[in-house]
């Protein structure tokens, strides 16, 4: 009986929460002193350590000739930090943070200027987390930029700058998908061949300041599902990476706030196309007690390609007798199918594929 009065004050919240349109943002506003029960994690920073001090996450300077060290960064942390990409993709030197003003303007519209635009996201678990989350755009996976209509859905205040980032992003991924393919061996264009900068997603995150930072997370650990993304982050920091060492050791990472440097970090799909050659590796966002919100943006880079003759799975230009495929093909229907039914919990996703 407990329990479904329980679930039943449950669903009240969330429809309540729902209903206001206004989201986390919202209840800031409202001035919440404590995180509501929906938000609340049952042991949010349990699990492995904080790591040592001077372990950092690898910056790859792409105005330098190295050509193996994303390779490297891919292999040995499945997260880098790429620097000096500024003239190489002939971008003005404030970005990203133009794009970042831009999404945190956005979030800080009054609540009725936003709602047209509210949608949360929970994960198969049901916990709410402590943020907003705006798919800026989503466009068809066949069509190379998106088309006009698609456009008019990114919220006018940051329309112009969202459109420069999927451009960089873009470019971006497509030097990083590049020069790993080079780490594996295989011609340069393969990712880009087999579709993988065309299916794109682009979120901005916003988390804001929360009452009580101990109760809850920005975003519970988690690998992401696609081929590549590339993060922008602003200066407040929280992202977190594992790392495991060579010795087996485990710890949490900060991903330290770089001005003006992007983050790159291998997905599910990835590691599967490259025969566990990259690692897709959990992270987590943890909240801050700053007193400005935190703002980030992703782009997912997926395969564009989803017809039923369009298997994915290691790369047969990898696989040889010595170097056997550890994942089935599968198509991106079954995979995507998989994902929405599967936690947001670690590694569940790429077990399903094992072979
Ligand atoms: O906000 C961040 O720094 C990371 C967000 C993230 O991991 C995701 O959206 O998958
Ligand atoms: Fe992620």
């Amino acid at each position: 009986m407990a329990s479904s009065v329980a679930a039943t004050d449950r669903a009240a919240l969330v429809k309540a929460f729902d209903e206001s349109r206004a989201g986390v943002r919202g209840l800031v506003e409202s001035g919440v002193s404590a995180v509501p029960e929906i938000f609340r994690h049952p042991d949010p920073y349990a699990s492995i350590p904080l790591a040592p001090p001077g372990v950092s996450i690898p910056v790859v300077d792409l105005s330098l000739p190295s050509p193996l060290a994303a390779a490297d960064a891919a292999r040995d942390w499945g997260f880098f930090y790429v620097v000096n990409y500024h003239d190489h993709f002939d971008c003005d030197d404030d970005y990203p943070g133009r794009l970042l003003a831009a999404a945190r303007a956005f979030n800080e519209l009054p609540a009725h200027e936003r709602a047209a635009h509210y949608g949360r996201t929970t994960s198969t678990d049901g916990m709410f987390r402590w943020r907003e989350t705006i798919d800026v755009a989503f466009w068809p996976s066949s069509s190379p930029s998106p088309p006009e209509d698609a456009k008019l859905t990114i919220p006018a205040c940051c329309r112009a700058e969202v459109l420069e980032w999927d451009a960089l992003a873009t470019a971006v991924a497509r030097a990083v998908m590049a020069l790993l393919c080079e780490g594996l061996g295989i011609g340069a264009g393969a990712l880009e061949e087999a579709s993988c900068l065309e299916g794109r997603v682009m979120v901005c995150q916003y988390y804001p300041v929360c009452p009580e930072p101990e109760r809850t997370m920005g975003i519970v650990p988690h690998t992401d599902p696609g081929v590549l993304t590339v993060l922008a982050q602003d200066g407040i920091g929280g992202l977190q990476v594992k790392h495991t060492t060579v010795d087996g050791e485990s710890y949490w990472v900060d991903a330290k706030p770089v001005p003006g440097a992007l983050l790159i970090n291998v997905g599910d799909l990835l590691q599967m196309m490259s025969n566990d050659k990259y690692k897709s590796v959990e992270h987590r966002v943890v909240m801050n007690s700053h007193e400005e919100a935190r703002v980030s943006s992703g782009v997912f880079f997926n395969p564009g390609k989803r017809g039923v003759s369009d298997f994915y799975g290691p790369l047969p230009e990898l696989i040889s007798s010595e170097n056997p495929p550890k994942y089935r093909s599968f198509a991106m229907s079954e995979f995507l199918g998989t994902f929405f039914k599967r936690d947001l919990a670690s590694k569940a996703l790429i077990e399903n594929f094992k072979i």
